[in-house]
């Protein structure tokens, strides 16, 4: 059964609109678990924008489900990842300014570098996941750099779902199946919601999580936080 990890960046964005406390996001975080997540996802980006890195700390002490810390392995992303110890750091290639995460890692190119950060996650005993394109030769990469898992960066997909959803899965079925042949765990996130969620889990076998977050909050900005978590597990039963 595919995980959902619900990422809580955007009640950050929230919260820090007015300079306060309101909505809590430890409280928010508790009660995303009491609805059903599966985890806990966050992206602490250097400019704060949303997540602060005093949130990991807080997060780490409530967080009971899995704690997955995204973001691009920099030297003071990886102090916080290694202090804090969460069960999976998602490792993204993203530029300190970029609106959002927008590209998958180039695992060959990138090689030494990413295998040092990941013989660093594994000597903590954190999983690691490392963000890539639907593409099997930079999934072949990532089994070469000695991760644990690849998430497979969903935005091209849901762009082209609603044009053409067969050919927009079609390079997510083939890395996904290179995933599983190499024995790495998969994951999936960007953009997914509840209009294209069903069709990519059915669609991709072994599916580990999909971490969702920018259309569950826009969504329970409608249907309530308990009730969006609970119709976007349905679309993965
Ligand atoms: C890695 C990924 O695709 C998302 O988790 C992304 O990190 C979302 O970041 P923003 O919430 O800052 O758009
Ligand atoms: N890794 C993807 C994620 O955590 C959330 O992405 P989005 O749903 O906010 O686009």
């Amino acid at each position: 059964m595919t995980r959902l990890s619900v990422n809580i960046n955007k009640v950050a964005t929230i919260r820090n609109a007015r300079g306060g406390d309101n909505p809590n996001l430890v409280q928010v975080a508790k009660d995303c678990e009491r609805f059903g997540a599966e985890g806990i996802t966050i992206h602490p980006r250097p400019d704060e924008r949303h997540i602060r890195y005093q949130d990991v700390y807080d997060l780490k002490k409530v967080v009971t489900t899995e704690f997955n810390i995204e973001g691009n392995p920099q030297d003071r992303f990886m102090d916080l990842v290694l202090e804090v110890v969460p069960e999976q750091a998602t490792l993204v290639p993203d530029a300190e300014h970029a609106i959002t995460s927008n590209a998958g890692w180039d695992t060959i190119v990138h090689k030494d570098f990413l295998t040092d950060v990941i013989k660093a996650l594994k000597e903590k005993g954190i999983r690691s996941s490392i963000f890539v394109d639907p593409d099997p030769k930079m999934v072949e990469g990532a089994a070469l750099i000695g991760a644990d898992r690849v998430e497979l960066y969903t935005e091209p997909y849901a762009t082209n779902y609603h044009n053409d959803k067969e050919a927009a899965i079609k390079d997510y079925i083939l890395a996904g199946e290179k995933a599983i042949e190499l024995g790495l765990g998969l994951n999936a996130g960007h953009d997914l919601d509840l209009k294209n969620l069903r069709y990519f889990g059915e669609e991709i076998k072994g599916l580990d999580e999909v971490s969702i977050g920018h259309a569950l909050i826009c969504d329970a900005l409608y249907y309530g936080l308990e009730n969006t978590i609970q119709l976007y597990k349905r679309q993965l039963s």
